[in-house]
C-alpha cells in the first residue's frame, strides 16, 4: 500500500512584498492564490492542512484544518513546519508554500520515489537550477529536530535541512511549475500568462 501523505500549504508569512496583502488570500485569476495550490494537491495526497497566522476564518472556507504558528513570532517557515509535523498522523508530510500555483501534478510522488530511493529523511525539489526552499517531503519523526533547531535561535531552511540526509529531485522537465509569486507585478505577469 502506499504510504500516507499529508501536505501543509505555508501561508503564514507577511507578504510584505505583497504589501501586507495575505498572499494566499490574493485573487490570481478568479481565485484565491491558495487555491490554485490547493487545486495541484487534492489528487496527489491524503490530507490537506493549511497554514496561516492571520485571517484563519477565511482560510477555513476550503474545509481544510488552518492552524497557525505554535510560536507566532513570525520565525519563518520552519515555524509552520514543525506545527504541522507535530500536527499529522500520516507517515510523510509533503511542505508547499502559498504563492507557488503551478506545482508539478506528479510532485508527491516523484518527491516520495527520490526519498526511498536515496533512503533520505528529507526530499527537496528543484526547477534544475535551483533546490525550492520551501518545497519538500519530509518524515515526521524530524519535528524534535527542528524545535531544537529553532530554539536555538536558528530559522535557515536550507541550514537545518543539511543537517539530514537529503535527496533532491529535478522538476527541469517543468520548468514553469515553481514560478513564485512574491509581488503584485509578479503576480499580473502570471495572471497574463495563465489567462492565454
Ligand atoms: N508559517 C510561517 N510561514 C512563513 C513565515 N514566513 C514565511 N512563510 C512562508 O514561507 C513561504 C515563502 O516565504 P516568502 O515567499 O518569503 O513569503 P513571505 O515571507 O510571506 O513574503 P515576504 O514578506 O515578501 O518575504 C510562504 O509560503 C510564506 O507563507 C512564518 O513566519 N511562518
Ligand atoms: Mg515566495
Amino acid at each position: 500500500m502506499a504510504p500516507q501523505i499529508d501536505a501543509v500549504i505555508l501561508a503564514g508569512g507577511m507578504a510584505r512584498r505583497m504589501g501586507g496583502n495575505d498572499k494566499g488570500l490574493v485573487d490570481l485569476n478568479g481565485q484565491a492564490m491558495i487555491c490554485h495550490t490547493i487545486d495541484k494537491l487534492t489528487n496527489q495526497v491524503d490530507g490537506i492542512m493549511i497554514n496561516a497566522n492571520r485571517n484563519q476564518k477565511q482560510y477555513e472556507q476550503w474545509g481544510y484544518t488552518v492552524f497557525n504558528d505554535q510560536d507566532s513570532g513570525y520565525l519563518g517557515p520552519l515555524a509552520g513546519m514543525v506545527t504541522a509535523l507535530k500536527k499529522t498522523q500520516a507517515e510523510y508530510l509533503l511542505v508547499v508554500p502559498c504563492d507557488c500555483p503551478r506545482l508539478p501534478d506528479d510532485l508527491a510522488s516523484r518527491l516520495l520515489a527520490a526519498l526511498e530511493r536515496e533512503q533520505a529523511d528529507i526530499a527537496i525539489a528543484s526547477d534544475g537550477k535551483y533546490e525550492q526552499p520551501v518545497v519538500l517531503l519530509l518524515k515526521p519523526h524530524l519535528a524534535q529536530s527542528m524545535q531544537t533547531f529553532l530554539d536555538g535561535g536558528d530559522r535557515k531552511v536550507f541550514l537545518w535541512y543539511s543537517q539530514h540526509k537529503v535527496a533532491i529531485e529535478s522538476f527541469a522537465d517543468q520548468p514553469n511549475a515553481f514560478v513564485n509569486v512574491n509581488t503584485p507585478e509578479q503576480k499580473q505577469l502570471l495572471a497574463q500568462q495563465i489567462a492565454k
